[in-house]
């Protein structure tokens, strides 16, 4: 597997290695000891999927501890990374990236950075794992278009839910 840093500090883009041939294809999508190799160290303690059809946008989310590491099990989508560090020179950096079951690109994000993603291809299984159990009271939402970011969509009118729409901090 390769892994290259990005336009944001921390955020990392990791392209796993993957095997094919006649009956289909096979990749190792994490394991522990190369990745800590390459310098991700973050101890996950939990994996999450959600699954979304074409034109969704979920997040822009993120909250102050946890590191997650991004994929895609199926389909394609528009993922977005940005710098949520009220105090950071680099507030409302972000940074974007097409994850596929194609390419099996990964992204790590870390604390302090948002993450959201709009589906491309028909349906998508998103996945993560993250280093904090589920807590909805720490998380941080902006809204996709939230004029502070700035990020450009390739997408006028997604699909969201109530709390992406008001961008609520809870
Ligand atoms: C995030 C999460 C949700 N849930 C439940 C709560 C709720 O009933 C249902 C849907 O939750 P949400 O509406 O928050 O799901 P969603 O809007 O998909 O939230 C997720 O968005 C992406 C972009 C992320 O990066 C995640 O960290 C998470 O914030 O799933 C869990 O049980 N565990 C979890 O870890």
């Amino acid at each position: 597997m390769e892994v290259e840093t990005t336009q944001l500090a921390g955020v990392m883009l990791i392209k796993p290695q993957f095997f094919e041939d006649f009956r289909g294809e096979y990749v190792e999508t994490y394991n522990e000891s190369e990745y800590i190799s390459k310098g991700i160290t973050c101890k996950f303690i939990q994996d999450d999927i959600s699954i979304s059809t074409q034109n969704v946008i979920r997040g822009i989310h993120g909250d102050a501890e946890t590191w997650k590491l991004i994929s895609c099990l199926h389909g394609k989508f528009y993922f977005v990374v940005v710098n949520c560090d009220t105090e950071s020179s680099d507030f409302g950096k972000w940074q974007s990236f097409t994850l596929s079951d194609k390419n099996r690109w990964q992204i790590l994000v870390p604390p302090k950075h948002g993450n959201g993603h709009l589906v491309i291809s028909e349906s998508t299984i998103f996945h993560y794992k993250q280093t904090t159990y589920y807590n909805p009271k720490g998380q941080f939402t902006y809204t996709w278009n939230d004029p502070k970011l700035n990020i450009w969509w390739p997408v006028k009118n997604p699909i969201i839910s109530r709390r992406d729409e008001e961008g609520r901090f809870v």
